[in-house]
């Protein structure tokens, strides 16, 4: 239905960088006609220009959707572009770090339907997780519509309060770079320990892509799949005491990266 209706009025996508294009891709790949998206990007990506969209053109007055995935330090340059289209049927989702939804207001008129997202690139291969919370022009629909369009490219929640999304940022819309970074630590670890380089890295990425799928799929609980990994005196039991040190360990230091990021989003806030 969403699809179909964005399929019939079109898309703009307000910057194509890496988030960007990891939402176009899975839209693509679902189906999505590229004569439906009109993307505006000063630095159109060389995949992007073989994708068959329509690049820099002249835009559609009244697209069923607008997506905004600019940095939001351009956000003042980029939202000019698509600012006419503001007070109509169009709705307006913005994936941008730290940027309220009272500033999309200011810019495009208090009586358009603005969504505020934060995704996560494995968008790129249905993947992704996307938090979603509407201004007060938004109705029922327009959520159903966006949550339907974001369904295409991963799951996706609703939030109660634009205040969660400051936290949810520095969760699940930072969480990907977390966990390739534990990729790297893990086959880097391998390689201290004897393993050639390709090994070590091919064995980090398969345990980390496992256990995400395992974790998903299964019915027990993540700490419930720890405790059937580690045998009691085994080589789990040993990493894991290092691991899971109060002080010293991953809890500490996550807590620390996930307050880090979420201060991050809220300084965003102000510029
Ligand atoms: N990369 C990620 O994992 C996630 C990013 N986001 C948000 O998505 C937004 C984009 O982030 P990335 O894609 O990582 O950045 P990026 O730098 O890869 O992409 C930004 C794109 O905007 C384009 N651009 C610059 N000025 C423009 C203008 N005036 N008009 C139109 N396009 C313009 C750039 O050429 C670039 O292609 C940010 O607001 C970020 O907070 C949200 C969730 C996850
Ligand atoms: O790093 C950033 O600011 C963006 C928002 C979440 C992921 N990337």
């Amino acid at each position: 239905m969403t699809m179909d209706n964005v399929a019939r009025n079109g898309l703009v996508l307000l910057g194509c960088g890496k988030m960007g294009s990891a939402m176009l891709a899975g839209w693509l790949k679902r189906g999505l006609p590229p004569e439906s998206v009109w993307v505006i990007d000063p630095k159109p990506s060389d995949w992007l220009q073989s994708t068959g969209v329509t690049i820099n053109g002249d835009l559609p007055e009244q697209p069923a959707i607008v997506l905004v995935a600019v940095k939001p330090q351009m956000m003042g340059d980029a939202l000019p572009a698509i600012a006419a289209m503001g007070g109509g049927k169009t709705l307006f989702v913005s994936v941008a770090a730290g940027t309220p939804i009272s500033s999309f207001e200011a810019a495009l008129g208090d009586d358009s339907p603005i969504i505020r997202a934060m995704p996560n690139t494995p968008a790129a291969v249905g993947r992704g997780i996307t938090a979603i919370i509407g201004n007060s022009h938004t109705t029922p629909a327009h959520l159903d519509t966006a949550e339907e369009l974001l369904t295409a490219v991963g799951q996706v929640v609703r939030l109660d309060s634009e205040d969660q999304m400051d936290a949810v940022t520095g969760v699940s819309g930072s969480g990907p770079a977390y966990v390739f970074h534990m990729i790297e630590c893990l086959a880097k670890a391998g390689e201290a320990q004897g393993l050639s380089p390709d090994l070590a890295m091919q064995l980090a990425q398969a345990t980390v892509a496992g256990a995400g799928a395992l974790a998903e799929e299964a019915e027990e609980t993540p700490d419930q799949l720890r405790v059937n990994v580690t045998s009691p005196n085994g080589t789990t039991q040993a990493g894991l005491e290092v691991l899971m040190d109060e002080e010293t360990g991953l809890p500490p230091l996550m807590a620390k990266t996930v307050a880090a990021a979420t201060d991050r989003s809220k300084e965003l806030r102000n510029g």
